[in-house]
């Protein structure tokens, strides 16, 4: 029997410096995000970061938590229980970290019958430190605890004719009643590292403005060629003109070199070059979370008005809206009848 497993990053438990240590623990632990050798990584994250983050993040996850909790885990949930209520197979939900586990996602689906899981990442553009990580440790389990389970792997949906028009209409919505003079695309960053290593040809990516556009196999995993993807056919869809909109990468730690620009200092840049009315949308998160709601909607809000800006829109992730609830319930319904997923 057929079944299908979302899968997003996760939250802590609970804005408790204590639960957020725990989940920063178990997050900047995984080798495929902090991608050092053990020693130097359990220095980094043990003996630095999780001296003084837990406290930080806390105050700032406080800042956009709901009654019902994470709002990366109820946006989630709502996500899940929606496309449920259009499809006929069992869909569960997990994080990569934190609650409810991939473990207990796959549990459950079993304890209904299921032995062949379609696996959704979450995450519209392929990275080693979301994707890989999910399909690496769901392998994991399923060969401890469920052998005679098989999986198919939903692809990175960055492209997908579906994903780009819901995006797309999802931005024209938010904007269709505001006055804006420019769209900025930030992603989530990764260090340079990240893009290098996940290079199958181990030569295409030098992070140096052309190779991202010049077609190689390199792209099947290139999160940064990725981005820069989803923001043309975006652009393309709505037809927006050439100075008003450019791509970014956001929420960089420690003092390697991450994708460049930041969005930080773009958004600073774009208030001081008369830039007043500021559109901002953050297409690597399907649901709104800390990143989208703290960083950009409060932080990046406040850069921008200090900055001599006028107006800042952060427009909504996905959600649970209603066109992309049915994008996912076909691609489910087609695997389910076919195997394939098509655009
Ligand atoms: C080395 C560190 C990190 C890498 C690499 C990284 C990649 C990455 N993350 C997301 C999505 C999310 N990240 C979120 C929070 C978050 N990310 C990092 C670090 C790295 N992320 C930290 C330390 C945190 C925790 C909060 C903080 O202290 O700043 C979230 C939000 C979670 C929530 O509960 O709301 C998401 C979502 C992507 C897509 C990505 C690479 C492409
Ligand atoms: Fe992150
Ligand atoms: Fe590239």
């Amino acid at each position: 029997m057929k079944g299908v497993l979302f899968v997003n990053l996760g939250s802590p438990d609970s804005t408790d410096p204590k639960d957020v240590k725990k989940y920063l623990d178990e997050f900047l632990m995984d080798e495929r995000v902090i991608d050092q050798p053990y020693l130097l990584r359990a220095f980094l994250v043990k003996g630095i970061i999780l001296n003084t983050r837990p406290k930080k993040s806390a105050a700032a996850y406080k800042k956009i938590w709901w009654d019902e909790g994470s709002p990366l885990i109820v946006l989630s949930e709502r996500l899940q229980e929606k496309v449920q209520e259009k499809v006929s197979v069992p869909v569960a939900l997990a994080m990569r970290y934190g609650n409810p586990s991939i473990e207990s996602g796959l549990q459950e689906l079993a304890d209904k019958g299921v032995d062949e899981v379609l696996l959704v990442p979450l995450y519209p553009q392929f990275a080693m430190a979301t994707t890989e990580t999910i399909l690496v440790l769901a392998e994991e389990i399923r060969k401890k605890k469920f052998p005679k389970m098989s999986f198919t792997e939903l692809p990175a949906f960055y492209n997908h004719a579906d994903y780009v028009r819901v995006l797309s209409q999802s931005i024209a919505d938010e904007l269709k009643d505001k006055k804006w003079d420019y769209l900025l695309f930030s992603y989530h960053g990764v260090p340079e590292r990240h893009i290098r290593k996940s290079d199958i040809t181990k030569s295409h990516c030098q992070i140096d403005g052309q190779c991202c556009k010049t077609p190689s196999p390199a792209h099947q995993f290139c999160y940064r060629h990725q981005c820069y993807e989803t923001t043309r056919q975006v652009v393309e869809t709505l037809g927006l003109k050439e100075g008003t909109y450019s791509t970014s990468f956001q929420s960089r730690l420690g003092r390697d070199p991450w994708l460049q620009p930041y969005t930080d200092k773009t958004i600073e840049d774009l208030a001081h070059k008369g830039i007043k009315n500021l559109a901002v949308v953050t297409p690597a998160f399907v649901s709104d979370c800390l990143e989208t709601l703290e960083e950009i909607g409060m932080e990046g809000k406040e850069e921008f008005i200090e900055a001599g800006g006028a107006n800042f829109y952060a427009i909504p992730c996905l959600n649970d809206r209603e066109d992309w609830i049915n994008v996912l319930a076909r691609w489910v319904d087609q695997w389910a009848a076919t195997q394939e997923i098509t655009a």
